[in-house]
């Protein structure tokens, strides 16, 4: 193991009474220092893995390391480690101050150092001379400031975070991920923080896991995840995808919609049936001549920045666009790409099971 390794699963397994485990043989590294998101639909395991990390559940097979040291069997106040809750778990009946020392004076320590200690975790979090408000006289944002300044306060190795932002509203949000972003540089430890937020993700972290039915899909740089999505999971999950059935030719030469074309991937067998990701700001609007791509558009929307265009082409496929130009429902046009612009994806699942889970996210969302 190296040096700037702090925490390590191996064929981590947790199954409840269930027939199917939660987490399923997952195994990663994490670096000291870094800000890390778990990210995946509801029920994926996002949060069971940071309980795991925690101490607050035991894995039912696999070792969890902790700066090189098995920690399976180390009760949660023994990790150098502090969570942060979703809905904060402030005590409503202690003031700033009261909240933050909780910890601290848990641990016996001196009145002297619990001020000093608490006055820095404070400023640290911009609620310097905040100390005697009642939590309940707090904005969410502030509350959520405190939460924080609670868990940095004991100088905690990791910090874990479980939808922390998910009770905002959407202007303060981005600006509580700007500030932890922001808070977690300057602190230098390490963050992993749990989302359902796939721009929130892609906005904050240093890594981001992709996560789905209890395995890890993809690990990443937002840009890896982003513009190099493994399957369709992570392609129809991280962003808006068009997303279709092909065959990869030979290295560099792919086809789908029964056409071949150029492209930048390598290393498929002959002929593998593969699926083509292409992003909607990839695809640009000319004329059904220069087109590589010949489609009918169905329908458009003005998003402010560019337009959204939703195009079929003669075998049904609908190709989603977003243009700065743009065209009238019904225009019959082309629509060109650039080699780099098609992701090839060995095929993971079957259509079916992707689709049923697709829907299973999608209602989840809406409740
Ligand atoms: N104590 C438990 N007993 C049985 N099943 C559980 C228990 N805790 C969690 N689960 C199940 O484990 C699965 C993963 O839960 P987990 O909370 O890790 O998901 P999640 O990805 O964090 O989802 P969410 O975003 O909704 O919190 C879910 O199907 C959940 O119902």
């Amino acid at each position: 193991m190296n040096n700037s390794m702090i925490i390590q699963f191996d064929n981590v397994t947790k199954q409840y009474d269930t027939d199917r485990p939660v987490l399923d043989d997952v195994s990663f590294e994490l670096e000291r220092g870094k800000f890390y998101t778990l990210l995946g639909p509801s029920g994926c395991g996002k949060t069971t893995i940071l309980r795991l990390i925690a101490g607050f559940t035991e894995a039912t097979s696999g070792d969890i390391y902790f700066n090189g040291k098995r920690i399976n069997d180390l009760p949660a106040n023994k990790r150098r480690m502090n969570t942060v809750f979703q809905d904060y778990a402030l005590f409503p009946h202690l003031n700033v101050f009261e909240n933050v020392a909780f910890g601290l004076r848990i641990k016996k320590m001196r009145e002297t150092d619990i001020k000093a200690k608490v006055k820095e975790a404070l400023q640290f979090v911009n609620l310097a001379g905040y100390e005697n408000r009642e939590i309940t006289e707090m904005s969410g944002g502030q509350r959520q400031r405190v939460a924080i300044a609670r868990a940095i306060v004991n100088e905690p190795e990791v910090i874990l975070l479980d939808e922390p932002l998910s009770a905002l509203d959407l202007k303060l949000r981005t600006e509580m991920q700007y500030e932890l972003r922001e808070l977690q540089r300057r602190l230098g430890i390490t963050f992993i923080f749990v989302t359902h937020d796939q721009e929130e993700a892609l906005a904050m972290s240093d890594e981001i896991f992709v996560i789905n039915e209890g395995k890890i899909q993809q690990s990443g740089t937002p840009t890896d995840i982003y513009d190099e999505p493994i399957n369709r999971f992570v392609a129809d999950f991280i962003g808006e995808s068009n997303i279709v059935h092909g065959t990869m030719i030979e290295d560099y030469l792919v086809k789908f919609t029964g056409k071949q074309f150029e492209c930048v991937d390598q290393g498929f067998n002959p002929n593998e049936p593969v699926e083509i990701v292409i992003r909607p700001e990839d695809l640009e609007i000319t004329s059904r001549e220069k087109g590589k791509l010949q489609v009918q558009v169905d329908s458009q929307l003005f998003r402010g920045v560019h337009y959204e265009l939703s195009c079929y082409d003669k075998d049904g496929n609908e190709w989603l666009v977003h243009s700065t130009k743009k065209a009238a429902v019904g225009d019959q046009i082309g629509l060109y790409f650039e080699p780099e612009a098609i992701h090839v994806m060995r095929l993971g699942e079957t259509e079916e099971e992707f689709d049923r889970r697709l829907e299973a996210y999608k209602d989840g969302d809406e409740e």
